[in-house]
């Protein structure tokens, strides 16, 4: 097709919709296109005489000046184009955003004229767009974000939201440029976890989820991250999600964890967590011939102690012998109160032998230690013990805690103020 120069350029120009500008930097004259001025809401007569002052007008104050120092920049070789994005008031007096492009007109030999020009290209819509979404990430009460994945430990963020500052005083650019920045502020502790949903991540392509801590100004911090593939035009999968602290909601899950299992008024473990930790150390014992000994421990007459000082001195007395039991114990022995006045004790890798000892030392400190009611008068305490240790024929947590209560029982009857095991309740038998 033999079209000529002037008349492809001008197809060009008017089939991209761009506005025209062309700008002589010493004498301030300036052309427009007719596209320039229907941008803004003119015709060009309507914005007649042109001149440099026109742009100046028009312009946003800001962006001129910004404008003005990338032209600089420009004219002075720093940069092979000039390119500014700047706000341009309508006609209505809306503000239109404008992507500003151009560059200084050479001659063909390469000497400069004095002449710049360029286009200027509507992006309102998209600019509005991405102001709309940069609005909603910095009012939703997390961090957003989005990543690729090239393999299971491979993968940079293609968008942080700004909220990860105020997070975590990170700047979402510096997440965006190397993803690594995080190793520093999550827990050691928390990445085989987060390893684990990457991998998740990774081969089930479906929404995922992982939570973790973070240090935030020296303090951990809960958060959960959830993210879920969405595929993009070009058919790549990009993971969209958003990070929340969960900090609250960790540390009222600790709570009501804790509560679950403790005894309120002496702080111990409770029923339901040593018929959970017997049956876990049955199992142990079935399957790793793990030894292990139980102790069942019961206040003598503790009936007498309620009803000669009140309730609160006994409850006192409950929760000092179980300090004095606990401290008399390893990490790894666990102790508990069943109820009433009765506690027990499982002490994982112990004989009998060595168990009636422990019983029977705890039996003799508590005798030992003073006691003082509502008048500061001492009184004396002494308690009754069931020992046995874990054989092949016990068949439940049910059965071991019968048998341990049959110990207690015999020990109570016997006299009390005394520790009893098989072999000690059957000689009492024969007696
Ligand atoms: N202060 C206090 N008393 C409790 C608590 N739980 C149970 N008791 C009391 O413990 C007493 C247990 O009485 P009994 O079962 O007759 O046992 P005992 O008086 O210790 O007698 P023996 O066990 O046979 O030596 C009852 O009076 C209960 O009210 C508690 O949490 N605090």
């Amino acid at each position: 097709m033999n079209l000529s120069h002037e008349l492809r350029l001008q197809a060009i120009i008017d089939g991209t919709r761009a506005g025209t500008w062309e700008w002589n930097v010493k004498t301030g004259e300036v052309i427009f296109n007719e596209r320039w001025a229907s941008m803004l809401g003119f015709t060009l007569e309507e914005i007649q005489p042109l001149s440099i002052e026109t742009w100046n007008r028009l312009c946003h104050p800001d962006d001129l000046k910004q404008s003005y120092m990338l032209i600089s920049q420009h004219l002075d070789n720093q940069v092979p184009f000039y390119e500014c994005l700047c706000r341009v008031r309508r006609k209505d007096g809306s503000w239109c955003w404008i992507q500003d492009r151009g560059m200084l007109v050479k001659e063909p030999d390469g000497t400069p004229t004095d002449w710049m020009m360029g286009t200027h290209i509507d992006v309102s819509i998209e600019q509005e767009s991405q102001q709309h979404f940069a609005h909603l990430a910095a009012s939703v009460p997390g961090i957003l974000f989005s990543f690729e994945m090239d393999s299971p430990v491979e993968f940079r963020f293609n968008y942080v939201s700004e909220r990860s500052y105020a997070y975590f005083g990170l700047d979402c650019r510096a997440i965006e440029a190397d993803a690594s920045v995080l190793l520093d502020i999550i827990y050691p502790a928390d990445f085989t976890d987060i390893k684990a949903a990457l991998k998740t991540c990774y081969r089930s392509k479906s929404e995922t989820s992982c939570q973790f801590r973070i240090a935030v100004d020296g303090a951990e911090q809960w958060f959960q991250a959830v993210a879920r593939p969405i595929r993009d035009p070009f058919g790549k999968l990009v993971w969209h999600g958003m990070l929340t602290n969960i900090d609250d909601q960790k540390q009222l899950e600790n709570t009501l964890a804790y509560l679950s299992v403790t005894d309120e008024l002496t702080g111990l473990f409770n029923r339901r967590y040593l018929t959970r930790a017997l049956g876990d150390s049955m199992k142990l014992y079935r399957r790793y011939k793990t030894p292990f000994s139980l102790i069942s421990l019961d206040i003598d007459h503790f009936k007498r102690i309620n009803d000669s000082y009140g309730h609160l001195v006994g409850d006192r007395v409950l929760s000092k012998i179980g300090k004095l039991m606990k401290n008399r114990l390893r990490v790894t022995d666990i102790v508990g109160r069943m109820g009433g006045e009765e506690f027990l004790v499982i002490l994982p890798n112990t004989s009998e032998e060595e168990a009636i000892q422990i019983a029977d030392n705890f039996r003799q400190v508590v005798n030992q230690t003073e006691f003082l009611n509502e008048d500061y008068i001492p009184f004396v305490v002494a308690v009754s013990g069931g020992v046995l240790e874990m054989t092949d024929d016990v068949t439940s947590v049910e059965d071991l805690l019968k048998r341990s209560d049959r110990l207690l029982y015999e020990a109570k009857e016997s006299g009390r103020n005394m520790i009893l095991n098989k072999q000690s309740h059957r000689k009492s038998q024969c007696r």
